[in-house]
């Protein structure tokens, strides 16, 4: 570890408070390269991912869970794959902009939360990590404090305040305090002052395509669940809970996350969404309480999104690019016990995700 990432990782190794017996342990932070001393360094890491499939011609193996990202089987080529532009990385100039949902209390956008060079920054850390397997998978999870290490400067330096003094993010507020996306009054403090904040992440890959099912995330996460977008924009739906939950429904087992019931099921593919958002890469989307538990979300398997043009009230269709999101919970005490990576097979990085 050098001394800058010493300095924003803190001792990555010994600190923890969840001492986990994982596969993963093996993804520790090592040696996680900063961009801003050595951007170049970034695009074969990034490349080898991206191009991986293109040489193989491999798609993304089909996950089986009902919630798990789906591939609808389209044919990837060279033309779908961005090239990433590493040499061009903006720095912070950014204006966030935080805009909760008209309706749906607990849902909120944050826009302009992440500049090019700390998305870039965050890739790097993703591929260097493999944890995509060079693409070959596209969903990984990581358990506990410890495995989130890698994100504390986007965590702690970036999502609390929107106030930061050299571009890197090193200003720190006080949870609940500060002006940015982890601040009242888009996010309570009831949830963003608990310790730790989340110890539970899922980084998921999309190619153009790819989707995930309508979804309550499960009552084994608590209340206060955030979604970073990197690398290209896509449509999220929102629909009404067909089975609403509560903070208080008990923890799924770890292999009982029940399918909807037929009736739902059958419901579920004549739905329209009730409404629609659009993730820009570098925003945030938080939700929590209503928005949490009595609404579902999900993203279409297409490949290509209808977005608002922009002002003449009209649409237009945006073919869909590559996307990584990282989403980041919080379990709840007790679903460690039925639903965390010591008894369960699917605790490991690069595991197939509940939802
Ligand atoms: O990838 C996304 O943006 C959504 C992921 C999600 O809903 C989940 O992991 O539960
Ligand atoms: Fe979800």
């Amino acid at each position: 570890m050098n001394d800058l990432e010493q300095e924003l990782f803190g001792s990555s190794d010994s600190d923890s408070d969840l001492e986990l017996d994982m596969d993963m342990n093996s993804h520790q932070l090592g040696n996680s390269r900063d961009l801003d001393d050595n951007s170049a360094e970034f695009d074969p890491i990034f490349q080898s991912i991206m191009n991986s499939h293109e040489e193989n011609e491999r798609q993304p193996p089909h996950l089986p869970h009902p919630y798990s990202l789906n591939n609808p089987g389209a044919t990837f080529t060279n033309a779908l794959i961005p090239t990433f532009p590493i040499t061009n990385y903006n720095s912070r100039t950014l204006t966030p902009k935080h805009v909760p949902h008209e309706a749906v209390e607990g849902l909120c956008l944050h826009t302009n939360i992440l500049s090019e060079k700390e998305q870039a920054r965050l890739m790097a850390q993703i591929t260097e990590k493999n944890f995509f397997k060079a693409g070959q998978q596209n969903q990984a999870m990581c358990f506990g404090q410890r495995d989130l290490v890698w994100l504390n400067w986007l965590i702690h330096g970036r999502l609390f305040s929107d106030t930061v003094e050299d571009g890197e993010g090193s200003e720190k507020e006080e949870a609940g305090g500060g002006n940015g996306v982890l601040s009242e009054p888009f996010c309570s403090s009831s949830w963003t002052t608990r310790i730790p904040l989340f110890d539970q992440s899922i980084m998921n890959l999309y190619f153009p395509g790819n989707g995930i099912k309508p979804h309550v995330d499960l009552a084994r996460f608590e209340d206060g669940i955030i979604i970073i977008s990197l690398l290209s924009a896509i449509n999220m739906d929102f629909y009404k809970a067909l089975s609403p939950m509560s903070p208080h429904d008990p923890p799924e087992g770890t292999n009982t996350s029940r399918p909807p019931p037929l009736q739902d099921q059958r419901q579920q593919e004549e739905r329209e969404p009730d409404f629609t958002v659009r993730l820009e890469p570098g925003s945030v989307l938080t939700i929590q309480g209503k928005a949490r538990y009595e609404w579902e979300h999900g993203i279409r398997e297409t490949m290509e999104d209808v977005v608002d043009d922009g002002g003449s009230g009209g649409n237009e269709t945006v073919k869909r690019k590559i996307r990584v999101s990282i989403t980041l919970r919080k379990m709840r005490g007790s679903a460690w016990e039925v639903g965390g990576p010591g008894g369960s097979s699917d605790g490991t990085v690069n595991g197939v995700a509940d939802r």
